[in-house]
């Protein structure tokens, strides 16, 4: 896919609130410093994937809005404040704008690789017409990635359980063998085995600080 036809909306919660089950992941860290680098090397990598016409990040926090702000990156104040599905309502409302495929995305993928995501957006495109497409996460019931064609509502119903709750709405779940994409970081465990993946340079350079 050359075309850049997607935009790809990522919400990113408070520093201070957000990652709770990994606070302590990295002792000698500040926890928000975790949550930010999470977050930015998420969107460093969507920003680097060659079919992302746009990244909408949605945050009421101004480090993150700071962090992230580059070309083809909009910000968006997280002004419903109500949650992440509304947060990426909000978002996908924003990108729809743009006129082409919608996709939501956790800002937990300290690993992801562009390419992977590339191919997953390939596969969305090239499949079924007119169908919500999503991508669970490494242990298959949760969800990393939620894609709608134009015109399509996201219709995000992310939370505990989202796999069988995104299926039940009528999306479809895509296979493909998409390590990073999938590795979201929720735990230390989480955390350790994106490592073994290979961490973005913000996540990297923080971990590299506790070894040293
Ligand atoms: N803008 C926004 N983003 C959110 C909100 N809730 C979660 N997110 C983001 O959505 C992604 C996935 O959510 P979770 O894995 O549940 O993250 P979390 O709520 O920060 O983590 P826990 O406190 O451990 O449950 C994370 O990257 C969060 O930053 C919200 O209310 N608003
Ligand atoms: C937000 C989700 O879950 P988690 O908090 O486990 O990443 C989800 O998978 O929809």
């Amino acid at each position: 896919m050359r075309q850049r036809t997607w935009t790809v909306v990522v919400p990113v919660k408070r520093l201070g609130v957000a990652k709770s089950r990994l606070r302590g992941a990295l002792p000698a860290v500040p926890h928000e410093e975790l949550a930010l680098a999470l977050a930015a090397d998420t969107v460093a990598a969507v920003r680097a994937c060659p079919a992302v016409a746009g990244v909408v990040v949605v945050t009421r926090d101004a480090r993150v809005a700071a962090a992230v702000r580059a070309a083809r990156v909009r910000v968006v104040p997280d002004a419903p404040d109500a949650g992440l599905n509304a947060a990426f309502r909000l978002g996908a409302a924003v990108a729809a704008g743009g006129g082409g495929w919608v996709a939501g995305l956790t800002a937990d993928l300290p690993a992801l690789r562009p390419a992977e995501l590339t191919a997953a957006l390939h596969a969305i495109a090239a499949g079924p017409p007119g169908v919500r497409r999503f991508v669970a996460d490494a242990p298959g019931s949760g969800t990393v990635l939620l894609a709608a064609p134009a015109g399509v509502p996201l219709d995000p119903r992310f939370g505990v359980g989202s796999a069988v709750a995104h299926e039940a709405g009528g999306a479809l779940p895509l296979a493909g063998d998409w390590p990073t994409l999938r590795r979201d970081v929720d735990t230390a465990a989480d955390l350790a085995a994106a490592a073994r993946l290979g961490l973005g340079p913000h996540t990297a350079a923080l971990t590299a600080a506790r070894a040293g």
